[in-house]
């Protein structure tokens, strides 16, 4: 006798990695993009008229998220405008053929594409800064140059809202990681469903209590066209522990996922910890807790010859643009 899916009774196909339920292929279909939509809902993310960037990358995550945005959007009457977002961080062999992806999804999904890139923006390139700084730090470069590049590239199509394709399990990791750091700061931002404060536009994460697994699923069945290669230049050996602890514990509490951001939203932070307090770059004028950001303090240290400049706790950078007596 065939398993019957949970939903209508039909021949089960698959089974729900969130749920362990069995399911035909257009029950999980179905239940997949209520629950999207169902965070959407409920955090009120977005309103009408909305005019928002989907952060595309050409991996699974982003196009899942533009699919379905777009399928939401049209089902419900969401009337937002919506637009894809992609930033070149100058990767040969990477991020080229990823964004000859994201422009076919372009075609097949029928919305505006906007590239910016590291290039354009900072004058630097991912080769480049690879070259200057190896392997070991490039990833802080490329992550906090990206924060800053989403927004620019935002705002120069007149957006007033991201969406990125953050799913449960990157939440997860990043509470497991904040936890190990002690960075209580980032700690209560990380499981927010919007982020951004004043000066940056709101960023939001529908695929927040979304399991990566169903992702793939979803985008397999699909036949979604995305670009599944990692970055060449990403070790990122911090957030694989974190990862690989996520993915045992999973074996035993399938719920592990689920938990893991239901503790970090719950935590609280004790009245007399001190939190950086946010105020604007005197450079740039991008959002910053220092008196200069870390993209800027970045680049100064690129342009200067000193890549490792800006690299390490602000306290540290401050010590040693002191010692030479950058202003
Ligand atoms: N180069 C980029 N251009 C635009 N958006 C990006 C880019 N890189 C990352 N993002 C956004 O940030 C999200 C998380 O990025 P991350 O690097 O963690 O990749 P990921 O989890 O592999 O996601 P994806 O499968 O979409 O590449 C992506 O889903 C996407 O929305």
């Amino acid at each position: 006798m065939p398993v019957q899916c949970a939903a209508c009774g039909k021949k089960a196909i698959l089974k729900r990695p969130k749920t362990a339920d069995a399911m035909c292929r257009e029950c999980f279909y179905w239940a997949f993009e209520e629950e999207i939509h169902k965070t959407i809902i409920d955090a009120k993310l977005f309103t009408p008229g909305d005019k928002v960037a989907i952060g595309a990358s050409g991996g699974k995550d982003s196009t899942v998220l533009a699919y379905v945005m777009k399928a939401l959007n049209d089902r419900y009457n969401y009337r937002l405008d919506l637009y894809l977002l992609s930033v070149d961080e100058g990767i040969t062999g990477y991020r080229d053929d990823s964004l000859e992806t994201v422009k076919r999804n372009r075609d097949q999904y029928c919305l505006p594409l906007k590239i910016v890139s590291y290039e354009d923006l900072y004058g630097w390139t991912m080769d480049a800064i690879v070259k200057e700084i190896g392997l070991k730090n490039n990833c802080t470069f490329c992550g906090v140059f990206r924060r800053q590049a989403l927004d620019r590239g935002a705002m120069l199509t007149e957006c007033n809202k991201i969406v990125t394709g953050h799913n449960a399990d990157d939440i997860a990791e990043t509470v497991i990681m904040n936890i190990l750091r002690g960075d209580i700061a980032r700690l209560r931002r990380c499981t927010a469903i919007t982020t951004g404060q004043e000066g940056s536009l709101p960023r939001c994460k529908p695929f927040k209590y979304t399991y990566e697994k169903e992702i793939v699923m979803y985008a397999y069945f699909k036949k979604l066209d995305y670009f599944s290669t990692e970055c060449i230049y990403s070790p990122n050996a911090y957030r694989g522990y974190a990862r690989a602890f996520i993915k045992d514990v999973e074996k035993v509490r399938p719920s592990a996922i689920i938990d893991i951001i239901h503790s970090g939203e719950s935590l609280s932070i004790k009245k007399d910890v001190k939190m950086p307090v946010q105020g604007t770059c005197t450079r740039c004028g991008y959002v910053s807790s220092q008196d200069v950001c870390k993209a800027c303090l970045l680049l100064e240290g690129l342009n200067k010859g000193m890549p490792k400049l800006g690299i390490g706790k602000p306290h540290k950078v401050r010590k040693v643009r002191d010692i030479h007596g950058y202003v």
